[in-house]
């Protein structure tokens, strides 16, 4: 056996020697050659090509390769290895392929493979292929050094399942500061989603830690690779929740070989797109008010305004008040230039609703006006006595500038306003503070779609800013309208929407049912997909986390871990005196730990953290206070409130004050402390002083609670 594994790692050492001298001197041969900046097109063109191979090839170098599949095809006589990388190389003189794409057809074998003795298949471009599966390697390989040679499955050895043992091992490693990309171990589960044909909405409910945010990404290289001739990065785009959590996932693509593409937040997208005719209301008013702690919250209804401005009927309505101004945007009356020249409404009313109705609204008004200024030019060509014509060109011009009075061209917030104000089935509360708000041309989150819908009905979308595909990150906190208004402008509704409704923090504007999107889109055009294996966290974690998620109250998916075991949950109460003081042994003790370079410590609201950041930098920790304005994710210590975890992770993770006043028997609080706990990786701690909350009161099997170190 010894001997066999010997021999394995001798013949991948020398198959690594000669891939890498391969890479190496390719990549030298092209830096060799300068770059051109001439305005020849063919050179700039040739140019290009050569700057995305040195691009690849750079990728290529340090680690050529993760996998190796050998695969014998029907009707050939033998197996032949297939070395799966993050970039496809081939030998520059044979033509044979040395390292294939992750993301080729014949690739996806190697990661919907499970084991057994039964033919693979794959879908080639010429239709099935089928054949027989001899070894599956996972090959560990950093700076072009052969570190692990892991054999998951061999034909006809004992084990014939494929083991996760690679899988373990790259999830026991901990995290730096960014999220990383996953080719070597993508799961079976998560390659059918990454997999997925380009024109589909694909909505995908994941429980935490499931790969959700990781998949997306990996998916956007997909189409970019399988779809390469229709579809371009710059009109692909990813909307996230903030602008750290962008910073946070903004390694992954660039691994995979992928930039350009655009990555914002709703809120940035739609304020650049309205103009900034308007201004946003400072978020953190609202978020304070719903996450304000105990009887300060609102109480959450379908009328809350987020809840009601971001459903479908609202947009509906909106659309029968958009048709009523259409109807009635021609006045019925003639336009007389001057005595003898009479334009009949009749006549402007054809040109408007009939010539032009394929254009949109404000586009149709110019036009129109354009067309009488054609009119008059020609009804002046009639008019012979110079004189007179001077006078009518002068006095028909001022008409014309009056008769367009009642075509006044509003602003997409000037129609807003009104539609709101005359609109029948708004609550009438909802009503009065919008229309009190809209006066000082400010306006909520929950109005941003709802504008941006009645501006794509006055101005049209322009071709250039269709998307090939969207992806929404954390779409539990997204509306229907919002969908509704990316729906417009995603070509062929290639969407890819994630989130997890467990984790619907923000339900006072977010959905309660996927359904809510699915049916924007039609059973045909849409996929829906469940991840419920999470990745993250030990089994210790997870296991504590979904009996917070059972107590909430509400049906939930419980998240399944993958068989990695690590400590327990520690759960500690501190005597109010002691409190700061264990708080900083606490995060001295797991920043000491050896598999801990990111801890987070994460405060019930904005002000506890905001404290608990100058207490631990007073004692003299290097930690970055994370508040809903940061824009860079740094690692390292990070002091946050809860409610801006949401998305990310860390080695430790240490939760304070978590009693029954922070953290009360309620489905919000439920979900708010879930998405804290299932933050953590590998050591997950609470403390509370006070009496404990009830969402994790009485676990003593699951928890330890002695184990803090001592002063
Ligand atoms: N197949 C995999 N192999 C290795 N690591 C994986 C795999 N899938 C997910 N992970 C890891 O699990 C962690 C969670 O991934 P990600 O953040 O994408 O999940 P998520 O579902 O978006 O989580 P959440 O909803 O909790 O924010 C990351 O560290 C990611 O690298």
């Amino acid at each position: 056996m010894e001997e066999e594994i010997q021999s394995a790692y001798q013949q991948e050492l020398q198959r690594l020697e000669q891939t890498a001298a391969e890479i190496d001197s390719q990549l030298q041969t092209l830096q060799n050659i300068p770059r051109y900046y001439g305005d020849d097109l063919t050179e700039q063109v040739l140019d290009n090509i050569r700057e995305s191979q040195r691009h690849a090839l750079a990728i290529a170098g340090p680690e050529p390769y993760f996998g190796r599949l050998d695969f014998e095809e029907e009707g050939k006589d033998a197996p032949a290895p297939l070395y799966i990388g993050k970039v496809g190389v081939e030998n520059i003189d044979t033509g044979e392929l040395l390292v294939i794409d992750w993301r080729a057809p014949v690739a996806s074998m190697y990661y919907s493979f499970t084991g057994g003795e039964d033919a693979a298949s794959y879908d080639s471009p010429d239709g099935v292929i089928q054949g027989l599966i001899y070894l599956k390697r996972n090959l560990v390989i950093r700076k072009q050094i052969l570190q692990r040679v892991v054999d998951a499955y061999e034909r006809g050895g004992e084990n014939l399942a494929v083991t996760d043992e690679f899988l373990l091992y790259r999830l026991s490693e901990n995290k730096d500061n960014k999220l990383r990309d996953i080719v070597s171990t993508i799961q079976e589960e998560q390659d059918k989603i990454i997999r997925s044909a380009k024109n589909l909405a694909l909505v995908i409910q994941g429980v935490a830690g499931s790969g959700k945010t990781t998949v997306a990404l990996h998916r956007l290289a997909f189409l970019l690779y399988q779809y390469r001739e229709n579809i371009r990065a710059e009109r692909m785009i990813i909307f996230a929740p903030n602008s750290m959590f962008l910073d946070y996932i903004s390694s992954v693509l660039p691994e995979l070989g992928v930039g350009g593409i655009q990555q914002t937040t709703f809120t940035d997208w739609a304020l650049e797109l309205l103009d900034h005719e308007i201004q946003l209301t400072d978020p953190a008013d609202r978020l304070s008010e719903w996450f304000g702690i105990g009887a300060k919250r609102p109480v959450l209804t379908d009328d809350a305004p987020g809840r009601w401005k971001g459903r479908l009927s609202f947009l509906h309505e909106l659309d029968e008040q958009l048709h009523h101004y259409e109807k009635t945007f021609v006045p019925e009356v003639d336009f007389t230039a001057w005595e003898g020249a009479t334009l009949r409404y009749q006549t402007m009313q054809e040109w408007f609703y009939t010539e032009y109705k394929h254009y949109p609204l404000a586009k149709r008004r110019d036009r129109v006006h354009a067309r009488i200024k054609r009119w008059m030019a020609m009804e002046l060509d009639k008019v012979w006595e110079v004189h007179l014509r001077k006078d009518f060109k002068k006095s028909g011009s001022a008409k014309l500038r009056t008769f367009f009075k009642h075509w006044p061209a509003q602003t997409q917030f000037q129609l807003y306003k009104q539609f709101v104000a005359n609109s029948q089935t708004m609550p009438e509360a909802l009503q009065q503070s919008s229309v009190k708000l809209f006066k000082k041309k400010r306006v909520e989150l929950e109005d941003l779609a709802p504008l941006l819908y009645i501006r794509d009905r006055l101005h049209g979308i322009e071709s250039n800013d269709v998307f090939d595909h969207t992806v929404i990150d954390e779409a539990q906190d997204f509306s229907p309208f919002q969908v509704a208004v990316l729906k417009e402008r995603t070509r062929s509704d290639s969407f890819t929407i994630l989130g997890d409704l467990s984790q619907g923090i923000h339900a006072y504007q977010g959905i309660r049912d996927w359904n809510e999107f699915l049916s924007l889109f039609g059973e045909e055009a849409s996929g829906f997909f469940r991840l419920d294996r999470s990745y993250r966290s030990t089994m210790e974690i997870i296991h504590f986390a979904n009996v917070i998620l059972e107590r909430s109250g509400e049906p939930v998916t419980l998240a399944k871990p993958v068989f990695r075991s690590g400590e327990k949950v520690v759960v500690h109460a501190v005597a109010p005196d002691q409190r700061l003081e264990t708080i900083t042994r606490s995060v001295a003790h797991l920043l000491q730990s050896g598999d801990s370079s990111t801890v987070a410590v994460i405060a019930r609201t904005d002000d506890e953290a905001r404290i608990l950041h100058e207490h631990l930098t007073t004692a003299g920790f290097e930690a970055t206070l994370i508040h809903s304005g940061q824009r860079q994710y740094r690692g390292g210590l990070s002091v946050l409130p809860i409610y801006l975890s949401k998305g990310l992770e860390f080695d430790a993770v240490l939760l304070t004050d978590v009693d029954e006043t922070r953290y009360e028997l309620t489905p919000q609080d439920a979900k708010l402390l879930y998405v804290g706990c299932t933050r953590a990786l590998h050591h997950l701690w609470l403390l509370h002083t006070g009496v404990v909350s009830p969402l994790i009161a009485d676990l003593s099997d699951e928890i330890d609670t002695n184990v803090l170190p001592s002063s």
